[in-house]
């Protein structure tokens, strides 16, 4: 199977090398192309993948098409590519919003994958929530989960529906993580410690947190009452989090990006 990954951006990239790290194809079989001179000048020095300026020169060779360039810039790129595209081709798109059917009418072909990833996947810790148009077959989906699984792991959803909302948890996920982070390493700050200190402190701290938690089958609900003593500090930190309604605002932002996802997709 002959790969073609459009757009070295993050997300393109970061699939491209772990694609041609598994083993599961070899540099031939690679292909990637970006429309940045400096970005191609910098791809050339990797040798991990043959590299490409010229759409005409890669789409009629891939047997799978891994769309990874902004939402925006869908349209224009389907509509030079439809002519090249050929049946049988697998179209691949983790671009957020944009629909089976859009993907399917853009590039005049049947066999269509949506997947949504996160950053996480440039160190092996990424998770990819995917599902596929009737016409791809349950071999090409096998083949095609071994590829995402190359960044971490993957998750098979019944419907479209799933990737928006997993876009909201999982695709945008890390942001609030770090949103998180960095709002407890300004505390530390304020509080006196140096910027190493903070990032010392944070950082392990949540490290330690998903380990606990991904080493027991308790929910977060039960480790947090293991660390809150009645009438401790972390109940007064509960406490606050609660009475300004915070967990009720960490779900509004989760779904203010499912519902841009599902903008995104209806905007041309
Ligand atoms: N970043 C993330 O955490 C996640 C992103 N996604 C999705 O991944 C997609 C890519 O995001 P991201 O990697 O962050 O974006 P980037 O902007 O980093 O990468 C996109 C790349 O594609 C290039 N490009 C744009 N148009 C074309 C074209 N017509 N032909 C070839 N290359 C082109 C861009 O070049 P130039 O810069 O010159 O425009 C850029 O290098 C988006 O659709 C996003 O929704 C999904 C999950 C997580
Ligand atoms: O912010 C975005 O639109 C993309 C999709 C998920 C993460 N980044």
């Amino acid at each position: 199977m002959k790969v073609l990954v459009i757009g070295a951006g993050n997300m393109g990239l970061i699939y491209a090398q772990a694609m041609s790290k598994s083993k599961l194809l070899n540099k031939r079989n690679l292909m990637i192309l970006d429309n940045s001179p400096e970005k191609l000048q910098s791809l050339k020095k990797i040798s991990q993948f043959d590299v490409y300026d010229r759409l005409e020169d890669c789409v009629p060779l891939a047997d799978l098409i891994f769309f990874a360039v902004k939402p925006y810039h869908s349209e224009d790129l389907f509509q030079k590519i439809k002519p090249l595209a050929k049946q049988g081709q697998i179209a691949i798109s983790i671009m957020a919003g944009v629909t089976i059917a859009t993907l399917q009418e853009g590039l005049g072909l049947q066999k269509v994958v949506r997947a949504m990833p996160n950053l996480p996947a440039q160190v092996g810790k990424g998770v990819t929530s995917y599902t596929a148009s009737d016409a791809v077959s349950r071999i090409e989906l096998l083949t095609i989960e071994n590829l995402l699984d190359t960044t971490g792991k993957s998750l098979k959803v019944s419907s479209e529906k799933y990737i928006d909302a997993s876009t909201g948890i999982s695709g945008s996920g890390p942001a609030y993580v770090f949103y998180f982070m960095q709002s407890m390493m300004e505390a530390a700050l304020k509080m006196g410690f140096s910027a190493n200190d903070s990032k010392l402190l944070v950082s392990h701290t949540f490290e330690g947190a998903v380990e606990l938690f991904n080493q027991s089958d308790l929910s977060p609900n039960k480790w947090m009452e293991k660390v809150a003593s009645k009438g401790g500090t972390t109940r007064a930190a509960l406490d606050s989090m609660e009475d300004n309604n915070v967990k009720e605002l960490i779900k509004e932002a989760a779904y203010a990006a499912f519902n841009r996802a599902i903008e995104l997709g209806k905007e041309k």
